[in-house]
Parts: C-alpha cells; sequence; structure tokens
C-alpha cells in the first residue's frame, strides 16, 4: 500500500511526515470519533498538516462532526481528490456505502479494499499526520486494520466506566503484541462539572482511566469533561478548537496534541 523512506510515508500521490495514528476504543460511543475530529483539529492549530481516514463501518461520523458536506471527487477510479473542512482532509467509509442504514454486514468487506483504495488512489498531498478512526471494540476489523498498517501508532480513548476500559484494555494489549508503539489513553466523559457551583460529578466513575493507563504501563494524555456543548458543537459539526480555541476543552485537546506531537515515534525505515 506504501513505501518507507527516509523516516516518511510515501503514498502514490503524496507522502506522510511524522505518523499514522489509529484511534482506537473498547466500548462503542464512548467520543471515539469526537475525539479523532478534536485530536486533528488541535494538531492542525499546530500547525501540522492532517488528514482523516473514517474506518468506523459502525457509523461514519467524521464528516458530520468536522461539519464536512462536500464528497471526493473521482476523475477515475484511481485518481481521488479528498474533501476538506478547516484544512482537514477527510476519506470517509460513508463515500462507499451509499445508504447508511444498508446492514453492516455488508460493510465488513468492503473496509479492507476502501483502505486499500484510500491509501493507494486518494491524492493526499503532503500530510504530517494521517488519523485513521477505527471501529470499536476488540475484533477483527480493528485487529486487522493494526495488522495492515504495521506502522501506525495507536491512541485509545475510553470513558472512565469499567465496560469501557475493559475492552479498551483488551485493544490495548492487541497493540502491544502488535509491537505498535501506544502514545497513550484519552479518558472522555471523565466528569460532568455543574456549571453553577463548579462541583465536579463523575457519573461513570472515578479512577477508571488511570487506573487502566497504570496497568498498560502508558500515558494518561487527558481527561475531558463530559459538557452538552460537547454534545451540541459535535452534532452541528463545529470543533470546540475552532469555534473557541480559550476554551478549557480546546486547552485539553492542544495539550494532547503537543504531548502528541512531541512523543510519536519517528517512522521506521
Ligand atoms: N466529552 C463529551 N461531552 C459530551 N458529549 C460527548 C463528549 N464526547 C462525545 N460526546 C457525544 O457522545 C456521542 C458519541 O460520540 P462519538 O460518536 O464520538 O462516539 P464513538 O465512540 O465514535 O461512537 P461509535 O464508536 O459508536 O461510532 C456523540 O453524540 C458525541 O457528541
Amino acid at each position: 500500500m506504501y513505501d518507507i523512506e527516509d523516516g516518511r510515508i510515501i503514498l502514490n500521490h503524496g507522502s506522510i511526515h511524522e505518523g499514522l495514528i489509529a484511534v482506537a476504543s473498547g466500548k462503542g460511543g464512548v467520543g471515539k470519533s469526537t475525539v479523532t475530529v478534536n485530536l486533528a483539529t488541535a494538531l492542525k492549530e499546530r500547525g501540522k498538516r492532517v488528514g482523516i481516514v473514517d474506518a468506523d463501518i459502525y457509523g461514519f461520523n467524521v464528516p458530520g462532526i468536522l461539519g464536512l458536506k462536500d464528497k471526493p471527487k473521482a476523475k477515475s477510479e484511481e485518481e481521488i481528490y479528498p474533501p476538506d473542512k478547516n484544512g482537514i482532509k477527510v476519506m470517509s467509509m460513508a463515500s462507499f456505502v451509499g445508504d447508511q442504514s444498508e446492514a453492516v454486514i455488508w460493510r465488513a468487506p468492503l473496509l479492507q479494499s476502501a483502505l486499500k483504495q484510500f491509501m493507494e488512489d486518494v491524492y493526499w498531498g503532503e500530510l504530517d499526520y494521517l488519523l485513521f478512526d477505527l471501529p470499536p471494540g476488540a475484533g477483527d476489523m480493528p485487529l486487522n486494520i493494526m495488522q495492515q498498517f504495521s506502522d501506525t501508532s495507536v491512541l485509545l480513548v475510553t470513558t472512565p466506566q469499567e465496560t469501557a476500559t475493559s475492552v479498551a484494555g483488551r485493544v490495548g494489549q492487541l497493540a502491544e503484541q502488535l509491537d505498535l508503539d501506544v502514545l497513550g489513553l484519552v479518558n472522555n466523559m471523565a466528569y460532568y462539572q455543574c456549571s453553577e457551583c463548579g462541583h465536579k460529578d463523575y457519573i461513570f466513575g472515578k479512577n477508571g482511566g488511570r487506573e487502566l493507563a497504570d496497568q498498560l504501563g502508558i500515558e494518561l494524555l487527558g481527561e475531558i469533561p463530559l459538557q452538552s456543548q460537547i454534545r451540541k458543537l459535535s452534532d452541528t459539526g463545529k470543533p470546540v478548537i475552532f469555534e473557541d480555541p480559550d476554551h478549557e476543552i480546546s486547552k485539553i485537546y492542544l495539550n494532547i496534541a503537543d504531548q502528541i506531537i512531541d512523543n510519536i515515534k519517528e517512522i521506521k525505515v
């Protein structure tokens, strides 16, 4: 699908200078797509060139969260131009599956061929990071993608709830068994903070994220509160960092992006 030369990933139509990042979660609905889009936006804000592959066949949420309406432009099957929003290029499985209501079982076989086409036929140009929004869980699909992209680093997303951390832990172990670099953990919906009195309520439990990070021996990169504003901005396609760079959650994402920029391993030749 690609070559590696001088610490860069060389594609047919572009190259990736700093790394592939697979964003993975255990349970669905923990905010993996929201984290993917906001992290991409934070990296962009730091001056990086960013693309996203929306590979979550259970729900293609990336274009919606980013507010991307344009479709890829294909001059032929081998010449596809990705649409972009706020400077972030996106290829989504949504373009391959016309009808969102189509049974997921029909989508799984499409995933492998779609990913190959995304890497070989898409004119990504020069990117610093290409992020993959993986299907949730520790099943065959995320495993196959992690195997296929043996140069990717992995970012784990969970909520503190035991049902979420236990599966996220299995995904982290799989990544380590595959010898992938695990960048760290984002603990989403870590707490709810009352906007009136400031009281923090740990709705999904208090220490789940920290305990999982310790158990896997990885960094806890950031804890993002549960906030209705985040849900509203995501639903209306407005990543919080573009809307309000000084928002406390924007600062958390920018801090996560800085840690990733500093710590991601060089692409091995
Ligand atoms: N910190 C947060 N505060 C409030 N709402 C959030 C937060 N993070 C995510 N959400 C909301 O939770 C819902 C699920 O988020 P998202 O689609 O990102 O999850 P996901 O893990 O990608 O789900 P799936 O794997 O099932 O596609 C969305 O409505 C999103 O707006």
